[in-house]
């Protein structure tokens, strides 16, 4: 088949509308044509028939006074030849001539079955008087007419058809090239349109004219480009959406944490795998449960059921509930974990669900009750240590004045213990503590407390006495249950001890002094004979005397300028390389010499003191800092120790501010050490003067750690960037594989916590290397430097190499 014209093979087999639209145009412009052409030929017809009645008329006006003259005359000849006349003209094709009477004269035919038309008129003769002469009646044959009418109509047909056509086809083709071919681009471009080809936009083959993109064709394309545009946005959009909730998702699912999403009436709508991991509960099984009620247990359910009430309860008054559980697993066992549960809110604010996160902390918690017990019983006798026999005290003092009673302090120091700890070694030192400790306890009532404050030392606390008497009572018991001879090494060893006694309230009302005087009666029994006590009596007061000189020459000291920094290097553990500095401050006094902070910090404490040496401590703290950038050009940070009572004083955050601002020193450079101890009471004036040193980036460290309560959930509540070992764990790091494993826990969890660690106390190459294995950030004691004056201090600088990086 021969190939035709694309342009003409588009319009034959692509553009349905082309041929629909020239199928309606021919119909409508033939009907048309049709309608206008028999108008035409109606009036054409109508024209004819109007010239031949005219021609009639003008028949009659024009022959009837001739044809009545010839009937007059009676010449039939003349007659004749006026008929003849008549007939001539076009279409008349027969005459009938009436004569009057009866007679008539008939001229021409009419053929037969041929369609007429007839005038008929009289004919008179006009005398003196008018006589009807006849009548001629004229017929016209309409065949030419109608033989015209055909031919015309066949004519107008024929050309008002091919106009049409053609006109037809020039629309169409005009059509075809501005519209349907555009149409059919957008039809195949909107069949083909895919999500694999969002990118590619409709063009159509026309010029990109403004005129062009304002036409119809032009607003639809557009319109199919945006919402192309719209619909790629979208796909991007979704594409990016479920990418990124793939990835929660997985986050959720591989979280470190059980997380447990719940929906508004609080059923188990999704868990993650750690969740099933920590429980033991299958994630499938316990969709729909309630998160307090997934065990068959039904006395579990209902403690779990109080315990949710009161988080659903705060959660929706607070939005949100944090808190230590003891959860229990599938199989029974029990575990510590760290829920937080939060409300899931929609765009409108409206609570959709809950998410219920959950870490299990009884790693943490194990070690906090270690820490605690580190913190509050000797590890060796397993007795209360000194803190907690010493809030024992406080507590059987306040009992007793509200009940009237007495307490009894004893002090005991076993004689010659250091003796047997240097012939016997300290294992048998270590046996001999241990049994003393059971016998001292075994003539105890159960309300009493036995603690070991340190070395050899004993402290009994008799509560609730009625008289002083039963403190000798108690005191002979004990000398008598150690008159038995110790089995150390192997060997029997006689050893007695000596105690001091002090009675509240007739010694003291107050718990210090009542320990001071069983200490001072303890010296008085000691020097009576070994193995004997000693009531305290006021003459035993030299040490309160003592403190009492001290706190007048203290409250001179800055006066007359005693006090002194001394400083001590703390390093990097890994590169040896110098850090910071902490500044210790040294009293000078000309009459006690130097005095060690130890011994005066706490009476400084006491007495308010320590507010004014703390600020004098701070501005030279921070002038040494700055003189050693002047002096080496290098960022040397300075600690300084901060003790309860100047951190609480209002005009602390000030202090602060100022001894940095003299100095020109950046706050990051300067490290506030606080105890932990400080932090016990959880007091939010505490958290508020630490939040507001640290929005002035001060640095915080927690000091001494270990020694006070040493739970790790405050460290997480506070803003302190590091932490600082205490130095009895450090020192017995290496003998004690306890304290090792502490030290390492500690250094852990401070990482954990995103707290650098400090050690400090660091004695030996073997302590240095233990640490750098335990990735302890840094260090600091004798092993590196003393503590040193300030002159010292900037000569190490000049002669030490290591410096910070
Ligand atoms: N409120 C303030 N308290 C202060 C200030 N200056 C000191 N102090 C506190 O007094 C405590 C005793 O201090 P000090 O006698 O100076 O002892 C410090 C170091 O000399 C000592 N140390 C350092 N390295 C070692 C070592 O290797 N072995 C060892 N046996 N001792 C070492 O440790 C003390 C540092 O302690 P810390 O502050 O915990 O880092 C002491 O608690 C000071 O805090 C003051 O200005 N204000």
């Amino acid at each position: 088949m021969p190939k035709l014209p694309t342009r003409l093979q588009r319009f034959r087999t692509g553009s349905p509308l082309s041929f629909r639209l020239l199928a309606w145009i021919l119909v409508f412009s033939t009907v048309f044509t049709l309608i206008a052409s028999a108008i035409q030929i109606y009036s054409d017809y109508r024209k004819e028939l109007a010239q031949i009645d005219s021609r009639m008329q003008v028949v009659e006006s024009g022959y009837s006074s001739s044809l009545a003259k010839s009937l007059w005359a009676l010449d039939r000849n003349l007659l004749q030849t006026q008929m003849e006349g008549i007939l001539s003209l076009p279409d008349i094709v027969h005459l009938r001539l009436g004569i009057e009477p009866d007679s008539e004269l008939v001229m021409g035919e009419i053929a037969r079955g041929a369609d007429t038309r007839s005038h008929k008129f009289e004919i008179f003769h006009q005398g003196d008087r008018k006589v009807r002469l006849g009548e001629l009646t004229v017929t016209a044959d309409l065949g030419r007419v109608y033989q015209d009418l055909k031919e015309k109509v066949g004519i107008i047909l024929a050309t008002e058809f091919l106009k049409t056509f053609l006109v037809s086809i020039l629309i169409i083709l005009v059509f075809q090239h501005f519209v349907t071919r555009h149409l059919t681009s957008m039809a195949n471009y909107a069949k083909d349109l895919s999500l694999t080809n969002l990118g590619t936009p409709l063009t159509l083959d026309r010029p990109d004219t403004p005129s062009h993109r304002s036409d119809e064709i032009g607003r639809v394309t557009e319109a199919i480009n945006q919402m192309r545009e719209r619909l790629n946005d979208d796909m991007v959009r979704q594409e990016r959406d479920a990418a990124e909730i793939h990835k929660f998702s997985k986050a959720i699912e591989q979280s470190p944490s059980s997380v447990v999403i719940c929906d508004r009436q609080w059923r188990v709508e999704f868990a993650n795998h750690k969740f099933t991991q920590l429980t033991g509960y299958n994630a499938k099984s316990i969709v729909g449960r309630h998160p307090g009620a997934l065990s068959d247990n039904s006395a579990e359910n209902r403690d779990n059921r109080i315990l949710w009430q009161s988080i659903r309860l705060q959660v929706q008054r607070v939005g949100v509930w944090q808190g230590e559980v003891n959860s229990i697993r599938r199989n029974g066992e029990r575990f510590w974990e760290q829920l937080t549960v939060t409300p899931i809110k929609d765009s409108a604010g409206e609570v959709t669900g809950y998410l219920i996160l959950g870490e299990d902390i009884s790693i943490r918690k194990r070690f906090e009750q270690q820490l605690l017990r580190q913190a509050n019983y000797d590890i060796l006798t397993g007795l209360p240590n000194r803190m907690l026999a010493l809030d024992r005290l406080k507590l059987a003092l306040a009992q007793a004045r509200r009940e009237g009673s007495m307490v009894g302090v004893m002090f005991l120091d076993l004689d010659n213990f250091k003796h047997i700890n240097d012939t016997l070694g300290h294992d048998a030192g270590d046996s001999l503590l241990i049994e003393a400790a059971r016998r001292i306890s075994s003539c105890l009532r159960g309300s009493s407390t036995v603690a070991r404050l340190g070395g050899d030392e004993f402290l009994v606390i008799l509560p609730g006495l009625a008289g002083p008497e039963s403190t000798s009572q108690v005191a002979e018991r004990i000398l008598a249950t150690f008159e038995p001879a110790y089995a150390l090494n192997g060997q029997e060893v006689f050893v007695t001890t000596s105690i001091g006694i002090s009675i509240f309230p007739t010694d003291s009302d107050n718990s210090g002094t009542l320990l001071q005087h069983a200490d001072a009666a303890m010296y008085q029994a000691k020097h009576q004979g070994k193995s004997s006590y000693a009531h305290f009596t006021p003459e035993m007061s030299e040490v309160s005397h003592e403190r009492l000189q001290m706190e007048s020459r203290l409250r001179r000291a800055l006066e007359l300028k005693e006090f002194e920094l001394y400083f001590q290097p703390i390093v990097d553990t890994a590169s040896g390389k110098l850090r910071a500095a902490e500044a210790l401050l040294r009293w000078n006094n000309p009459v006690m010499g130097m005095v060690m902070p130890d011994r005066f910090i706490p009476l400084a404490e006491e007495t308010g003191l320590i507010i004014s040496i703390g600020e004098w401590v701070l501005e030279q703290a921070c002038s040494a800092a700055s003189g050693w950038k002047e002096q080496t050009g290098l960022d040397i940070g300075i600690s300084v120790n901060v003790s309860p009572r100047q951190f609480r004083d209002p005009g602390f955050i000030s202090a602060v501010a100022r001894a940095l601002s003299n100095n020109n020193l950046a706050p990051e450079r300067l490290e506030l050490e606080i105890t932990e101890r400080l932090l016990l009471d959880n007091s939010i004036e505490t958290a508020q003067i630490l939040k507001e040193l640290d929005r002035k980036k001060v640095r915080l460290s927690v000091d001494d750690f270990g020694t006070g309560y040493s739970a790790l959930s405050y460290l997480k509540s506070y803003p302190f960037d590091s932490l600082k070992i205490d130095r009895t764990f450090i020192n017995d790091v290496l003998k004690e594989p306890e304290d090792a494993s502490l030290v390492r826990a500690i250094i852990n969890m401070a990482h954990s916590l995103e707290l650098t660690v400090v050690a400090e106390g660091v004695e030996s190459e073997p302590q240095t290397r233990f640490l750098k294995k335990e990735g302890c950030d840094y260090s600091q004691g004798y092993f590196y430097s003393r503590p040193l004056p300030a002159e010292e201090f900037s000569e190490w600088l000049r002669t030490n190499h290591r410096t910070p990086n």
